[in-house]
């Protein structure tokens, strides 16, 4: 079943179209806070939370999912906060048309499809294809967050870090079952409302020692547009 397209009028929300119009975040924010990205925003529980708790930073939360994006606009007007941009985009398309090389300080994936099935994981988003686009847009000392509550998804998520260059783990342990601070999602909530556990992965950059061109991504990429969060 194909869901209605739901008309967001939100000034906090950028169209796949509005965001071509953007040369400088900084200027869509009107000041040079650090930048923060939170890849498949869902339903915003979890951005209007962070964003709440760091009034000083800027945040961008991204989704393909219209009316999830609708959704985390309204939390950010009935709550009153306004560091936050909500645009409609494909993930691996917004990082390497619509973010500057090095110009995000944290980059967030909470609960990303799991694509249980073994054939499937090829589809998943965080994969050895994911990385050099992380390394285009991170900056040094950059944070990346992962959290999952499928098993293997974040332990081969952790284990892809651990391997890839120029990364350590933020904690003692690549993989934990809980980030302290960390706000919830609605997937996360509802997971540990099931008494299910959940994982984290916290990795920090630890340098920028080679210049990284913006790894190309074709019209031609596979993007799962049924995907959808209730
Ligand atoms: C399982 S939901 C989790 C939502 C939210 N992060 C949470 O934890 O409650 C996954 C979300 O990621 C979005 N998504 C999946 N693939 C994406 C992609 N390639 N780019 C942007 N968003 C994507 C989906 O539309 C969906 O809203």
């Amino acid at each position: 079943m194909t869901q209605r397209m739901i008309l967001i009028n939100s000034p906090f929300f950028f169209s796949e179209e509005r965001v071509k119009t953007v040369a400088d975040w900084s200027e869509v924010f009107g000041n040079s806070a650090p930048l923060s990205l939170e890849i498949g925003c869902g339903t915003g529980h979890f951005i209007v939370e962070r964003a709440r708790r760091n009034p000083h930073r800027n945040y961008l939360a991204i989704d393909i999912f219209n009316r999830g994006c609708h959704k985390t606009c309204r939390k950010l007007e009935d709550e009153g906060i306004s560091n936050v941009r909500v645009v409609r985009a494909e993930a691996r398309h917004f990082l390497s048309h619509h973010i500057r090389p090095a110009s995000l300080g944290e980059i967030f994936i909470n609960c990303p499809d799991p694509w249980p099935k073994k054939r499937h994981r090829r589809r998943r988003l965080v994969s050895a294809e994911f990385l050099p686009l992380m390394d285009f847009a991170l900056r040094a000392d950059g944070d990346f967050y992962f959290s999952s509550d499928v098993a293997d998804y974040a332990r081969d998520v952790a284990h892809l870090l651990s391997e890839h260059p120029g990364y350590g783990p933020a904690h003692a342990a690549p993989l934990l079952n809980e980030l302290p601070d960390y706000p919830r999602s609605k997937y996360m909530l509802r997971s540990l409302e099931q008494g299910g556990p959940m994982y984290f992965v916290h990795f920090r950059r630890q340098a920028r020692n080679v210049e990284v061109a913006p790894p190309l991504v074709g019209p031609g990429f596979r993007v799962n547009w049924a995907t959808s969060c209730p």
